[in-house]
C-alpha cells in the first residue's frame, strides 16, 4: 500500500500564541516529494514538529488513511538542529538510529543498510570517527543518514541540505527524490533556496505568517508574484540549459 499524509486545519500555538493555524493539504502521497517553503519564522518548523507529534494542536494528521502522525512508526522527522552531544562514531549512531524502536539485536541486514546508507550519502569514509569531530555540513548528512537507514514511508525534512556545499545540495536533493520514487516513499522538506525546489519538488507548499497560503504544482506557485508577495522581490522564473526553470532574481521588489 502505498504511504499517505493528509493535514486538516492543523494548527500549532506555544503557551497563548498561535504560530500556525488551518494548514489543510491534499492527500499527499508516497513517491511525491512536497517542498513546504516561506519566509523566516512563518511556521515551518512549527509544522515539522506537530506533524511528527512533538507538539500539540488543533486539527488532524492522518496517517495511511487511519493512524494519526505520532503513532505511525514510519514516519521519520530530521530536525533543522543537527547539533550533537554524544561521543557515539557516525556508524554507531546510525545503527542506533536503525534500532530505535525495534528487538536490540543487530542482524546482517541491519548491518547492510547502515552500509548501503553511508555509501549513499558517501560518509562511508568517516563512518569511525566521532560525531563530535564532524564539521556542520558532515553532521547534516549523518543527520540523513539517520533517517534515512530507518526505511521510512513518510518522510519530513527540515532544512535538510541548509549546511551543505553546492555540489551536496545537488546529489543530496536528487538521492531524495530518487529515493522517494524507487521505494514510494512521501517526502515533505522545508528548504529555502527556491531553485533547488524546482529541481527536486512535486508539489510546494507556501506558508506565510502561520498561514497556508498555498499549495500547488511546483512551476504553478513559483512564479513572479510569489517572489514579489512572499519575499519582496523582482524576479522571474527561466530555464537553464537542462530545461530546468530557475528563478532569476532582480532585486528588492521596485514599489511603483
Ligand atoms: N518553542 C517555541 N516557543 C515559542 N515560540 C516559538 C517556539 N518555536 C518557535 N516559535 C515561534 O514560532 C514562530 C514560527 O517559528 P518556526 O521555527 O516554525 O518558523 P520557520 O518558518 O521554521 O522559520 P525559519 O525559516 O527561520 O527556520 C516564530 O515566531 C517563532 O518565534
Amino acid at each position: 500500500m502505498v504511504a499517505t499524509l493528509q493535514l486538516t486545519d492543523v494548527g500549532v500555538r506555544y503557551g497563548k500564541q498561535d504560530v500556525l493555524a488551518g494548514v489543510t493539504t491534499p492527500v499527499l502521497k508516497g513517491g511525491e516529494v512536497t517542498a513546504v517553503i516561506g519566509p523566516n519564522a512563518a511556521g515551518k518548523s512549527s509544522l515539522f514538529r506537530r506533524i511528527a507529534g512533538l507538539l500539540d494542536g488543533p486539527g488532524d494528521i492522518r496517517v495511511d488513511n487511519g493512524t494519526s502522525g505520532a503513532q505511525a512508526s514510519h514516519v521519520c522527522y530530521m530536525p533543522q538542529d543537527t547539533s550533537v552531544n554524544t561521543v557515539l562514531t557516525v556508524y554507531e549512531s546510525v545503527l542506533l538510529a536503525r534500532k530505535q524502536g525495534a528487538p536490540r539485536k543487530v542482524s546482517d541486514e541491519d548491518l547492510q543498510e547502515v552500509d548501503r546508507v553511508l555509501f549513499s550519502l558517501r560518509i562511508d569514509p568517516i563512518a569511525f570517527k566521532g560525531l563530535n569531530e564532524l564539521s556542520g555540513g558532515q553532521r547534516q548528512l549523518v543527520s540523513l543518514a539517520q533517517v534515512l537507514v530507518r526505511e521510512p514511508k513518510i518522510l519530513l525534512l527540515d532544512e535538510p541540505t541548509s549546511a551543505l556545499d553546492l555540489h551536496r545540495q545537488v546529489e543530496v536533493l536528487a538521492l531524495i527524490r530518487s529515493l522517494a520514487r524507487e521505494r514510494e516513499i512521501c517526502v515533505v522538506l522545508a528548504i529555502h533556496d527556491l531553485n533547488q525546489v524546482l529541481r527536486v519538488a512535486d508539489r510546494v507548499m507556501v506558508i506565510d505568517a502561520g498561514t497556508m497560503v498555498s499549495c500547488g504544482p511546483v512551476e504553478a506557485v513559483i512564479t513572479p508574484t510569489l517572489l514579489q508577495n512572499i519575499y519582496r522581490v523582482d524576479g522571474r522564473i527561466e530555464r537553464c540549459s537542462r530545461l530546468c526553470p530557475h528563478v532569476i532574481i532582480d532585486g528588492p521588489l521596485e514599489l511603483a
